[in-house]
Formats: structure tokens, C-alpha cells, sequence
């Protein structure tokens, strides 16, 4: 192979990992100890954001409020780019830098530089086209004092356009947690050589408007996590039949309509045949491309070529559920276990020790997972990803944490974190058309990881392909052209 396929093939990796604070000043050490000094990066790191800027600004006019520490520094480096490059610039100085590097990239900024402070009135603070807040970045430690908060928010008010450097100011870089109140919204956040768990995380994730990455040379973590990336999905292969493609089958229980909408989607996401598995009638409503297998579970799972089972969607929570839940376990088989079934599902049960030694995701909602974390011993500290690997290794269970910034965690700790989806999922049955097209992925792939991944991603894709107000039938018809767009 050769060097320049394997370096793209690095970057297209290390541009998906998220570092937190002391996961970057570690990669910040490693580029050091390679030669690299900081007044490099910040060069390297502002030019990036420097270009991203004058792009958004198309000749407007740019102010660049710049704090103490090396966000400022950056802010500085912009300054000088945009200026290099015809653009209007400003900036207004909030603190004086107080690092090495922040003070050389302000001696090498050319152009006007305004201090804030009592001496700077209202009049004189710069109004027009952009913002860039390079006040504070990943070195926030602390709430923004009032003058700050204020200043902040006068500026944003009065540019048409916000861009926020690295991290928008007020923003804690690895919990998300907004530090003030009535931050501004932005236009656009640039992280500076890596995602932080903030870019994906609430409530910070939904002020940041669009995100981008700026490469400044950071090279891979080992144990960091990743960004949720596009899948690459193969078609069945030539020779494939229906049994091979991937057999689902589908536990019904008392509420036949969540079990069907999880068919629904399990039907469109590349499983070669979905089973109902039902001791009584078939539900009115079935469609029929599904089929229907009437009998005791454990003898319709008797047939050996399930590739996978989603028990939870419309299960119900009484002795007939929780029995259905025990043959489930009791199958060994690869498994999807949702809504009720995670209610149910407690460490005592026959079976549950089994989870890690085959494909399994469990896929709760927040308040399913109080649940599971009370039912497993778990103390539900730390923020939603800690949270979810913690019940990922006390169940060995890959977990799907579902919310509008979804998170999988795996038995071995490793993360991987969705991107925003469409607030519009926030309906009745979007969670059943979710654990169906996880199920139908595992029954392709039989691997908990991969299914997790790749049905996250399709049901994110096919929220936006349904646009809005979709109910969540039409969320699971577009599950098939959400999947056509990644066929390999
Ligand atoms: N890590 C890296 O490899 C690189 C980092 N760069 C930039 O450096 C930034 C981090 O720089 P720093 O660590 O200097 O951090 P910041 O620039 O975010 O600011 C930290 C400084 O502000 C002080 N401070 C923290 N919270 C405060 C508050 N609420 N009010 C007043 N002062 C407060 C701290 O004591 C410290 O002096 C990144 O966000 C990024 O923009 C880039 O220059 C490129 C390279
Ligand atoms: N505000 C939101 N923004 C983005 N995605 C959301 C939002 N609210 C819910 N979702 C997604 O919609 C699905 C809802 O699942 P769930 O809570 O189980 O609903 P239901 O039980 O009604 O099917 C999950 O995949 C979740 O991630
Ligand atoms: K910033």
C-alpha cells in the first residue's frame, strides 16, 4: 500500500476521534516531543479556522474577541490570516494573553486591537458581519465572570454571523455542560485538532450550530473515542438466500404495535427474512411480507438458522413477558433486548451471564436505563458515555444509549458517539423502528458493534430523508433508502 493511501487512511481515522481535555494535552505532549512547538500549531490551528472564516464571511467585516490563554492565541492568528487576506478585521482584546505563544501571535497581528475594559464603551465595540470566539477553549476551568458573559453576549448580538473557535466560550469540553446562562447560539463551531465530547453532547451540542473539524496533526489515541461514522454496507453476495442474507426473528408480545413497526424496519434493513414469533393469532395488521410463526418460542427457535432475535418492542411487562424473556436468553442466540425487556432484565436471570459471549445490544432510552443501572448496581455517575460503558462491562453487552446525542459503548470500553439527529425522532415508536433495524443488522452481521453502528447511522440518515412531522411508520419505510445510500 502505498505511503500516501496509508496516511489518508490515518487522517480519515484520527478525524474521528474525540479527546478529552487531558486526551489532548497528551496528543499536545506527542507533537511536541516530534519536534512540533506550540507556536507551530497555533499557526497551523489558526490558518485552518482562519480560511473557514473567510470563506463564511464573503467579504464582510470579522470581529475576534480573544482571551488570556491559547484560544486567544489563536484568535490572533486568524486575525492576521483574514487580514492577509483583504478581509476586515478587529479585535477586541479581553484579557491581555498571558501565554507564551498567545502573547507571540498577538506581537504578529498587525491590525487594530481594541481592549475591553471600562475604557472601551458600547460604541466602541465593533458591530457587523462575523464573530469568532476565541475567548476561551478547552482551558475553561470556571463560569465566565459577568463582565465576560456580558461583552460576549453584546458581541454576538450585534454580528450576523457566529463562529465559535475550538469550543464555544462558556462550554465545558468534556461533559457539555453549559457553565452560563443565555450563552449565544452560533453559526458554526471549529474544533481545533480534535472533536471533544462537548461537539456531541447536550445541552452544549445544540448551540454550536454547524461543527467542523480543523487538522492540525494529531495522531491517533489509543482508547479515545469515536465519531459515529457513515457505514459502508455490503450488498448480498451473489450466491446469498434468504437464510444466509440473515433470519430475524421477532418475539411479539402484548402490544402487537410496536412489534410491527419494529418489523417494519427490520424488513428494510437488510435481513434476508423477518419472523414474528407468536403463541396466538397473528396481529391484525401484519404486512405481508412478514412472516408469521405461531407456537411455543422455544420450539419455534428450535430451527437452528436464526441469525438473530429482538425481544422488547411491544413485549409487555407480565409472567408471559418475562418467560418469553427467559427463552430468549436461554437461546444463546444473538440478541436485541428493548423497551420492556429491559425493564425486565435483571443480572439473576438465567441466561444473562451468557450476554458477553455472543452478539448482544441493549438499546434504553434514559429512563430504561435508570432502570437497568438500579437493576445492575450501578451508581448512573458520570456523564451519559461513562454511564453507558459502565453497564456495558456489568452486563457485557454492547449499550446503545438512545437521546438526541446517542452513544454505544462495548464491553471493553471502547465509545462511539452519534451526531445530533432530527429533534422530529422524538416520537411514538421511533425507538421500536431503531432496536428492528439494529436487529436486522445483527442478523446480518452478527456483530453486536457493527449492527449498533451502522443502525444508529441508518436511523439518523432515515429521520432526515423523512424531513418532518414523520410518523414512525414512515420513519421505517425510510430505513431502505437510507441503507441504499451506503451500499459498498
Ligand atoms: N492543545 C493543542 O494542541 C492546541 C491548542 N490550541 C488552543 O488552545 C486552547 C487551549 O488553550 P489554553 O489551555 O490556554 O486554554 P484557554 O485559552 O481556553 O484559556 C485558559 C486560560 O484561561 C483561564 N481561565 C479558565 N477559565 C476562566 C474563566 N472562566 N475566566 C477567566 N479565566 C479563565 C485559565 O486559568 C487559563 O489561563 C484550545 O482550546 C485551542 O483553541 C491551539 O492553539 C492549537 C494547539
Ligand atoms: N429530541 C430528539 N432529538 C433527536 N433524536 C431523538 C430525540 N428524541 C428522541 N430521539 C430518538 O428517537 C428514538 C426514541 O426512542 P424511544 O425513546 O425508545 O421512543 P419509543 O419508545 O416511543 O419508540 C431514539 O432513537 C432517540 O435517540
Ligand atoms: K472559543
Amino acid at each position: 500500500m502505498s505511503n500516501r493511501t496509508d496516511d489518508a487512511r490515518k487522517r480519515a481515522q484520527t478525524a474521528r476521534q474525540i479527546l478529552t481535555v487531558a486526551q489532548m494535552r497528551a496528543a499536545e505532549q506527542g507533537l511536541m516531543d516530534a519536534g512540533h512547538d506550540v507556536h507551530a500549531l497555533m499557526q497551523r490551528a489558526g490558518r485552518g479556522a482562519g480560511e473557514w472564516v473567510r470563506r463564511l464571511a464573503a467579504g464582510r467585516s470579522v470581529t475576534v474577541l480573544c482571551g488570556p490563554g491559547n484560544n486567544g492565541g489563536d484568535g490572533y492568528v486568524i486575525a492576521q490570516y483574514l487580514a492577509d487576506h483583504d478581509v476586515p478585521v478587529c479585535v477586541v482584546a479581553a484579557r491581555p494573553p498571558q501565554t507564551d505563544a498567545a502573547r507571540r501571535a498577538r506581537s504578529l497581528f498587525a491590525g487594530e486591537v481594541r481592549e475591553a475594559g471600562a475604557a472601551l464603551s458600547q460604541e466602541g465595540l465593533p458591530r457587523g458581519g462575523v464573530l469568532v470566539d476565541c475567548l476561551f477553549g478547552s482551558g475553561l476551568s470556571r463560569p465566565l465572570s459577568d463582565d465576560l458573559a456580558a461583552l460576549l453576549g453584546d458581541l454576538a448580538a450585534h454580528h450576523a454571523m457566529r463562529v465559535a473557535v475550538d469550543l464555544p466560550s462558556g462550554v465545558d469540553a468534556d461533559t457539555g455542560a453549559l457553565l452560563n446562562e443565555g450563552l449565544p447560539e452560533w453559526t458554526l463551531t471549529l474544533a481545533l485538532g480534535a472533536w471533544k465530547p462537548a461537539h456531541f453532547m447536550m445541552p452544549a451540542c445544540v448551540t454550536m450550530g454547524a461543527v467542523r473539524l480543523v487538522d492540525i496533526g494529531v495522531e491517533a489515541m489509543p482508547g479515545a473515542a469515536q465519531v459515529l461514522a457513515r457505514p459502508v454496507i455490503a450488498a448480498p453476495a451473489p450466491d446469498a438466500h434468504k437464510y444466509r442474507r440473515g433470519l430475524l426473528g421477532i418475539v411479539a408480545g402484548a402490544m402487537p404495535g410496536a412489534t410491527l413497526l419494529s418489523a417494519q424496519a427490520a424488513l428494510r434493513g437488510g435481513a434476508g427474512y423477518v419472523r414474528l414469533l407468536t403463541g396466538g393469532e397473528a396481529p391484525s395488521g401484519v404486512p405481508a411480507e412478514l412472516v408469521v410463526s405461531r407456537g411455543a418460542l422455544p420450539d419455534l427457535l428450535a430451527d437452528g438458522r436464526y441469525g438473530a432475535l429482538l425481544v422488547g418492542p411491544g413485549l409487555g411487562r407480565d409472567d408471559a413477558a418475562r418467560a418469553k424473556l427467559d427463552v430468549a436468553l436461554a437461546s444463546g442466540l444473538p440478541l436485541v433486548i428493548d423497551a420492556d425487556a429491559l425493564v425486565l432484565l435483571q443480572p439473576g436471570l438465567a441466561g444473562v451471564n451468557g450476554l458477553a459471549t455472543r452478539a448482544c445490544v441493549l438499546t434504553p432510552h434514559e429512563g430504561e436505563m435508570q432502570v437497568l443501572e438500579h437493576n445492575f448496581g450501578l451508581s448512573g455517575e458520570g456523564d451519559r458515555p461513562a454511564r453507558a460503558v459502565a453497564l456495558a462491562r456489568a452486563s457485557g453487552a454492547h449499550v446503545l444509549l438512545k437521546g438526541p446525542c446517542s452513544v454505544i459503548a462495548a464491553p471493553d470500553g471502547s465509545v462511539t458517539m452519534g451526531s445530533r439527529a432530527s429533534s422530529w425522532l422524538s416520537v411514538a415508536g421511533s425507538g421500536d423502528v431503531l432496536a428492528g433495524t439494529v436487529a436486522s443488522r445483527l442478523a446480518v452481521t452478527r456483530d453486536a458493534g457493527a449492527a449498533a453502528a451502522q443502525a444508529l447511522w441508518l436511523h439518523s440518515r432515515a429521520a432526515e430523508r423523512a424531513g418532518s412531522a414523520f410518523t414512525s411508520g414512515e420513519l421505517a419505510h425510510a430505513i431502505g433508502g437510507a441503507l441504499a445510500e451506503v451500499l459498498a
